[in-house]
C-alpha cells in the first residue's frame, strides 16, 4: 500500500499481523516480579548458624573406642572414591551460599513496567481509535507483554520533515526499562517498519526509529519508581536491601566504564546483553513471515536488511560492527559487488611481508 499525501484508507487492516487483540497471545500479566530459577533466598538459619551446621554434616565423625582415634566417614576432598552420606547440598544450601557470596542471578527487571510508544506523523489519519487498538496489539505481541502494558501515544498531522520534503514520515520512539538492546533492536526496527508500510503506507526510509533504554530509577509507575519497587521486593524476599538492585541501575561514571568494560562485546553494558538474553529465553527473537509482503520491503530497500537478518544468529553480537550497518544502508546506497572485507588476522599481519 503505498502512501498517499492525504492518507484516506478507512479500509479494514488486511495484514494478518494486525488483526487485533483477539488473535494475539495476551500472556496473562505475570507477577511484578519474576526473579530467575532457583533463586530462594531464604535461609531458615542465621548466617553463622547456618554454616556451623552445614560444617558439622561435612566432618560427620565417630570416634573409636579409645577416643583417640576417629574412623573417617570421607574421603579426601575432591575424591569420587567414597560416597559421602549426608553431605548432599539442598537448593536452599545452594541459594544461601549464592546469596552471601554475592553470586545469584541478578533480579529480572519487570517487563509489566511498561513500554511506552510514541509515533508521530505528518500525513493525516482518519481513524486513529482503531489505529492505538491495532498497533498496541502488534507492540505487545512483538515485545511479548500484556497490551495493558503499553502506552501508545499518536500524533498525526505533525509538522514534520524528512529530507526536507512534506512527503509522508515518521518517527517512532520505543522507551522501556527492558527489552531494549542491540540484536532485539534489530529484530523489531524490521518488523515494525514493515508493519506501519503495510498499514499506514509509510516508506521504512521515511522514518525513524528511536529505541531508549531508561534507567529503572527514572522510570515510575504505580506511585513509585521501578528501582523502588524491586527494592521493596528485594527486602521483602530477603529480609534486607543489599544494594544489588541499585548498583545494577546504576549507571555514569566508573561504574559505566566497568560495565562496558566487562560486557565486552562492543562496549554494550551487562544490562543491555541482559536483556537480550531475556528476550532470546522468552522467544521474543523468532521472526514473523516477513517473506509474505517481502516484494513491497523489497522496493523500499529493506529486503536487503531482511535477509541479513534471517542469516544472522542471535549469538552473532560479536561479528555485528560498522560494516554490518553499512551493509544495512537501503540498496541504492550499496556499491553493487562489495564484499565485505575480511578484518586483519594476527596471522595477516605476521605474514605480510611474505605475499
Ligand atoms: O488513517 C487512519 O486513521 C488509520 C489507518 C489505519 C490502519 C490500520 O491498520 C489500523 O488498524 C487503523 C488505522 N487507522
Amino acid at each position: 500500500m503505498p502512501h498517499e499525501k492525504d492518507n484516506n484508507y478507512l479500509s479494514p487492516p488486511t495484514s494478518p499481523l494486525n488483526s487485533g487483540f483477539d488473535t494475539i497471545e495476551s500472556p496473562l500479566p505475570s507477577p511484578a516480579f519474576s526473579y530467575q530459577s532457583g533463586d530462594d533466598f531464604s535461609s531458615p538459619y542465621s548466617p553463622y548458624g547456618h554454616a556451623s551446621q552445614t560444617h558439622a554434616n561435612t566432618l560427620h565423625q565417630s570416634f573409636g573406642a579409645d577416643n583417640l582415634t576417629r574412623t573417617i566417614s570421607y574421603d579426601s576432598p575432591g575424591s569420587p572414591s567414597i560416597k559421602r552420606s549426608g553431605t548432599k547440598k539442598s537448593a536452599k544450601d545452594t541459594a544461601y551460599f549464592k546469596e552471601v557470596f554475592s553470586v545469584r542471578d541478578e533480579p529480572v527487571v519487570p517487563k509489566t513496567a511498561g513500554i511506552w510508544v510514541e509515533f508521530q506523523t505528518n500525513i493525516n489519519l482518519h481513524n486513529t481509535p482503531t489505529l492505538l487498538t491495532s498497533l498496541t496489539a502488534y507492540l505487545a505481541h512483538r515485545y511479548k507483554v500484556p497490551p495493558l502494558t503499553i502506552l501508545l501515544d499518536i500524533s498525526h498531522s505533525s509538522h514534520l520533515s524528512l529530507g526536507g520534503t512534506s512527503e509522508g514520515c515518521y518517527t517512532l520512539t520505543v522507551s522501556a526499562v527492558h527489552s531494549i538492546s542491540p540484536t532485539v533492536n534489530k529484530r523489531q526496527a524490521i518488523m515494525l517498519q514493515q508493519w506501519i508500510w503495510e498499514n499506514l503506507g509509510l516508506a521504512a526510509n521515511r522514518g525513524i526509529i528511536r529505541f531508549n533504554l531508561v534507567e529503572c530509577a527514572n522510570w515510575a509507575t504505580g506511585g513509585d519508581t521501578v528501582l523502588g519497587t524491586m527494592e521493596k521486593e528485594e527486602v521483602k524476599r530477603t529480609g534486607t536491601n543489599s544494594g544489588m538492585i541499585r548498583g545494577m541501575s546504576r549507571r555514569g561514571g566508573s561504574r559505566k566504564e566497568k560495565e562496558k568494560k566487562e560486557g565486552g562485546l562492543r562496549g554494550f553494558s551487562r544490562r543491555e546483553k541482559r536483556g537480550e538474553r531475556i528476550m532470546e529465553e522468552e522467544g521474543m527473537m523468532e521472526d514473523f513471515p516477513v517473506k509474505e509482503t517481502g516484494g513491497k520491503m523489497e522496493q523500499k530497500g529493506l529486503g536487503e536488511i531482511e535477509r541479513e537478518m534471517e542469516k544472522m544468529e542471535v549469538e552473532d553480537l560479536g561479528k555485528y560492527s560498522q560494516e554490518t550497518l553499512a551493509d544495512e544502508r537501503p540498496k541504492t546506497e550499496q556499491k553493487p559487488a562489495d564484499k565485505p572485507k575480511r578484518k586483519k588476522s594476527v596471522f595477516d599481519i605476521f605474514s605480510r611481508g611474505q605475499k
